[in-house]
């Protein structure tokens, strides 16, 4: 059966990707300071490395996190790492000064699971789907729930045939 989120493309190259990440970071840089982050791995690791250089920090903690797929449906999301205490403590506890960063909020799911555990943190990802916005603080692009984005990190090249059916050359 086709699977609905799937209906549009969105790729997503490297250049785009780290020009999308600075973004995001130049938006944070206004909405407060942030003594940790914590990404979620794995698809938060990479915008979390630049979002780090960029505002200059150096305590990066992971909450690792994996989704187990039946057929088209996301399944359960199982906690195989938890926060350092030390992180969750940080200013007055229960994630206050701590920004959370994920590549992207599709359902939400994701966020939600993390924001039981740091419920005063800042939620940021580079891109979000509709039906996930409630749960994120700072986002740069909007893409359609039926829109399935593809990172640079799953992609490889590949040959793409000619729109005109005559290939002789
Ligand atoms: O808002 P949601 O519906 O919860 O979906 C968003 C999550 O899904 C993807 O991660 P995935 O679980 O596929 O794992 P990965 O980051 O290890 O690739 C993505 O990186 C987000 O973390
Ligand atoms: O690579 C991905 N692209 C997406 O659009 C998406 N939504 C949830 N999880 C996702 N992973
Ligand atoms: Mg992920």
């Amino acid at each position: 059966m086709e699977n609905p989120a799937q209906n549009k493309a969105f790729p997503v190259s490297w250049d785009m990707f780290h020009r999308d990440s600075r973004a995001l970071a130049w938006r944070l840089s206004s909405e407060g300071e942030w003594k940790a982050i914590v990404c979620i791995t794995r698809g938060g690791l990479v915008p979390a490395g630049i979002v780090a250089r960029e505002l200059g920090i150096r305590t990066i903690e992971t909450v690792c996190i994996a989704s187990y797929h039946d057929y088209d449906n996301q399944g359960t999301l199982k906690v195989i790492k938890p926060i350092d205490p030390k992180v969750i403590d940080l200013e007055e506890g229960q994630g206050s000064g701590v920004l959370v960063i994920d590549d992207l909020v599709d359902t939400g799911k994701t966020l939600k699971v993390v924001r039981e555990m740091l419920p005063k943190a800042h939620y940021a990802t580079v891109y979000a789907k509709p039906v996930g916005v409630p749960m994120v603080d700072t986002f740069i692009t909007e893409v359609s729930q039926d829109t399935w984005i593809y990172f640079p990190w799953d992609m490889g090249w590949q040959f793409q045939p000619p729109l005109s059916k005559d290939t002789a050359g």
